[in-house]
């Protein structure tokens, strides 16, 4: 019987939805997978497509239980692999934020169908129950039908920003005109009155000091205060937004006054507490200024979760630039919010800044994202500027582990052909990278404390390293809590990294680490017995073939019974 059908079609990065064959033959006679996804297209009459669609659902289900059965493949990975090889599998991961524009269980699957592998919720907008639905529909994905798309929520964080500005959406501040800034609760709208959200926002501000909207928006010089209010003079017009945010800045430097507002507020409390009733597989942290913070919210969430959360920090203020190597030590990743960081430092100082906390990511080795208006004008428009896939590219050139949508999926109505930009886009200049063998090198940063981590550490350079030498086809690593594929990812190795985890969290971790397929299975204390089970499934399923050879690495914790850890370089050459 027909298989596919709603699971749609992949085929040179075009989704082909409802393409219908036989399953004996294939489509049209084309051969298919065993989990029901066929890799080439035909022209097909419209009066089969009816008859057979409603087939090819029923099987859809029994198929993608099998795949999560057998091998823990997710079905977008295995389609890739297919399509394009070991070497084609892509090493950039992507992470979208779900919005009103992309809520649906039919966009969400259409998402993962593009690539997604995390999906960020940003709480500082829509409602808990929104939150929910798309938290349910995602697992449903995963569970039915064999995505592994892993979960994200992004607290709201305590900022300075206007709560109102006496208009519904945006509003225009002209040259010299006299604007009001106060906290003071108003009914209606009052014009030229913007209301902040923080009592003592003016604190601190003389007059003569700037207020900077959204990073240049629009700027206006102080020229009173009345009380804790501020009287200004806009000094360089623009638009101010809903929610815009403020800065002060003095004689060309930021006032920093952000940091004297909670890292975590009620209300982010009550969204991790969420996020942990709902099972998400990371909390993105606004606003961290300091490493505390950050193993604060961490302890929290290792004694109130059964299941490993992953934390990471995000790096948009300018205090957290000056302690950047010990929250990016305390946290599990990074993600460099752009969009705030430019509201903090000048604009022209981001692309050093972002490439150096990359730099440091990597080094210290924790995933890093790079986020915010990679291709903004996708809110809008069709296709991106040619300086936004420059952006995009710099990004995975500087091998940051993911690349992050925000309004673009969220609001936007080209999300999906946004995600297909991200694809293409890390897709080609991996492959440039690979061929001019760019920046292998790494300054080797010892990690390890003890002398088991310094092994473990040594022993994935030399892995990556002779990998790469070999020309190998693949790497295998076998991991329980993901440490030794992600000390692998790390080198940024040429073939693609398939790490056997027994621990579905560590699975959903691993989704956000540069060229790592993550993979569930069972694992024993018998560590020959995985890899060969692990390598005649692989082989089983046709995704390796005979004289094809795998570099395995393996690491498991040693048990009570089994006292020596097994920490290995093997070259298999499969037969
Ligand atoms: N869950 C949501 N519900 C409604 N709108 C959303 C949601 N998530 C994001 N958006 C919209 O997408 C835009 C871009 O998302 P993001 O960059 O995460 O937020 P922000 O602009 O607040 O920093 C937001 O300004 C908001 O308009
Ligand atoms: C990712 C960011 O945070 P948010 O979208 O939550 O403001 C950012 O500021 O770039
Ligand atoms: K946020
Ligand atoms: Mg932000």
């Amino acid at each position: 019987m027909a298989v596919v059908g709603d699971l749609a079609l992949k085929f040179g990065g075009i989704i082909k939805k409802e393409l219908i064959f036989d399953s004996k033959k294939g489509a049209f006679g084309v051969p298919i997978s065993s989990n029901g996804v066929c890799f080439s297209t035909r022209k097909f009459n419209k009066a089969a497509e009816t008859r057979i669609k409603v087939q090819a659902v029923m099987q859809v289900g029994l198929e993608s239980e099998k795949v999560s059965r057998d091998l823990g493949f997710d079905v977008v990975s295995e389609v890739e692999l297919r399509e394009k090889g070991f070497l084609g599998l892509r090493k950039t991961k992507l992470v979208c934020t779900v919005g009103p524009a992309c809520c649906s269980l039919d966009d969400l699957e259409k998402l993962a169908l593009g690539g997604m592998n995390v999906a960020r919720l940003n709480m500082c907008h829509n409602t808990r129950d929104w939150h929910k639905d798309v938290i349910r529909k995602i697992k449903k994905l995963n569970e039915e039908k064999g995505y592994c798309v892993s979960l994200m929520i992004d607290t709201e964080g305590s900022q300075i920003h206007v709560v109102d500005h006496g208009a519904p959406s945006s509003v225009k501040a002209e040259d010299g005109s006299i604007w009001f800034f106060t906290t003071e609760k108003f009914e209606g709208t009052r014009p030229f009155t913007v209301q902040a959200n923080y009592e003592g926002f003016s604190e601190g501000i003389n007059l003569g000091d700037e207020i900077v909207i959204d990073g240049g928006m629009a700027t206006f010089e102080v020229v009173e205060k009345v009380g804790n209010d501020l009287r200004c003079k806009c000094t360089d017009p623009g638009l101010l937004l809903p929610r815009a945010k403020l800065s002060f800045w003095r004689d060309g430097k930021l006032v920093g006054k952000n940091y004297e507002l909670p890292t975590l507020s009620t209300k982010d409390w009550s969204d991790i507490e969420f996020g942990i009733s709902e099972g998400v597989d990371f909390i993105a942290m606004s606003f961290v200024n300091d490493a505390d913070a950050v193993t604060h919210l961490k302890n929290y969430v290792s004694t109130k979760s059964s299941k490993s959360i992953k934390v990471l920090a995000k790096i948009e203020s300018l205090e957290s630039l000056h302690k950047l190597e010990e929250i990016v030590e305390a946290s599990d990743g990074i993600m460099i919010a752009r969009g705030d960081l430019g509201v903090e430092i000048p604009l022209e100082q981001i692309p050093t800044v972002q490439e150096k906390i990359t730099y440091l990511c990597r080094q210290l080795n924790k995933p890093v994202v790079v986020a915010s208006q990679l291709l903004e004008s996708m809110v809008e428009y069709p296709t991106p500027t040619r300086a936004e896939v420059a952006d995009v590219s710099e990004a995975v050139r500087q091998y940051a582990d993911a690349l992050m949508l925000s309004g673009e999926s969220a609001i936007g109505p080209f999300g999906h052909k946004a995600l297909s930009v991200l694809r293409m886009a890390s897709g080609r200049m991996e492959l440039w990278s690979r061929e001019e063998n760019r920046e292998n090198v790494m300054l080797q940063h010892n990690l390890g404390a003890s002398s088991a981590d310094q092994i473990a550490e040594q022993i994935c350079n030399c892995a990556a390293g002779m990998a790469n030498n070999l020309g190998l086809d693949a790497i295998f690593v076998y991991t329980r809590h993901g440490k030794m594929a992600s000390l692998i990812s790390r080198n940024r190795p040429n073939p693609p990294i398939f790490a056997f985890t027994d621990d579905n969290s560590t699975r959903m971790a691993l989704n956000l680490q540069w060229g790592v397929t993550p993979l569930l299975v069972d694992l024993s204390d018998d560590m020959e017995a995985n890899i060969s089970k692990s390598i005649d499934l692989i082989k089983n399923k046709g995704l390796i073939k005979e004289g094809d050879s795998v570099l395995v690495v393996s690491d498991i914790i040693p048990t009570s019974t089994t006292r020596t850890a097994f920490q290995s370089i093997q070259v298999k050459t499969i037969a």
